[in-house]
């Protein structure tokens, strides 16, 4: 067996309950794919979405599945270097995946030269989701997992003074597309054991400026909810399963929509 069969396999085996039946439910729960959908997977070159890749190609065998994949990746400006290193991935995994150029990184930095980061993302959602759009595709599948969905949550309690989350499906602003989240019951620790255990060279973020300084705020609520686990080890599932049991009789207020800084 290649390194691609030997990835699926462990998908099928090792990780069949702790990542492949994980999957799965979030599918059937949140009816992320339904019968002809065209699917653009959106691929970063870091762990999460180079094993989204993996789960739908394995999917993909379910001749029953009526629906069409493809993978998608923007390259906002990576050095050469970081390509080379994330085609050579590409092509040892056998994902097929279309890269386009898009200049993301040099307008943001040009822009705000003190603070590239809010634009640059910014930038960066409004070109994949155009592209994804102008390809015809009606979902684009995103690797964000359970430990994103957790620390959305705190991040937007914490310094937005808001309760709302990474939602597995949400329709685009243009209404043309949806985004799916089929990673959302994925925890991260078990993405990380299965990268390390295949020994895939996932990239981290490929931005100048080093990803941990960017997003400090998601980085000082992982070190708490660290710190909270060491007593309470169940308090990541717990934040999990707040955001699916709101209590609307017992809220001081609530708002609909999209308003203010939605995640998307
Ligand atoms: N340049 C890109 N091209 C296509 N899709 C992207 C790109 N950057 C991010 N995405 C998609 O958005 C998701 C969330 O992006 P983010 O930058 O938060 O990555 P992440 O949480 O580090 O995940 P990953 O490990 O896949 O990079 C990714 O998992 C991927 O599906």
């Amino acid at each position: 067996m290649n390194k691609a069969e030997l990835v699926l396999e462990s998908i099928r085996t090792t990780y069949r309950k702790k990542i492949w039946n994980k999957f799965i439910k979030a599918i059937k729960d949140f009816n992320l794919i339904e019968d002809g959908d065209r699917i653009a997977v959106g691929v970063s070159g870091g762990k999460d979405s180079l094993l989204l890749c993996k789960l739908f190609q394995e999917l993909k065998k379910d001749k029953s599945k009526n629906f069409e994949v493809t993978f998608i990746s923007m390259n906002p400006g990576f050095e050469a270097i970081d390509i080379e290193q994330f085609k050579k991935n590409l092509e040892e995994l056998d994902i097929p995946c279309e890269i386009f150029d898009a200049n993301v990184w040099e307008v943001a930095f040009r822009e705000d030269p003190d603070g590239p980061c809010f634009l640059c993302a910014k930038m960066r959602r409004g070109v994949l989701y155009n592209k994804v759009e102008e390809l015809g595709y009606n979902k684009l599948a995103l690797g964000h997992h359970f430990d994103d969905v957790v620390e959305t949550t705190m991040i937007n309690m914490f310094y937005a003074g808001t309760v709302k989350t990474m939602i597995p499906k949400v329709s685009s602003t243009s209404g043309k597309m949806s985004i799916i989240r089929p990673l959302v019951y994925v925890k991260e620790k078990d993405i990380v054991a299965y990268t390390q255990r295949n020994e895939i060279k996932a990239m981290s973020c490929g931005c100048p400026i080093e990803s941990g300084k960017v997003d400090s705020k998601r980085k000082e609520i992982k070190n708490l909810l660290a710190e909270i686990e060491k007593t309470n080890p169940n308090v990541k599932q717990s934040i999990f399963n707040s955001m699916k049991n709101i209590n609307i009789d017992y809220v001081m207020g609530y708002t609909r929509g999209n308003k203010n800084k939605g995640d998307m």
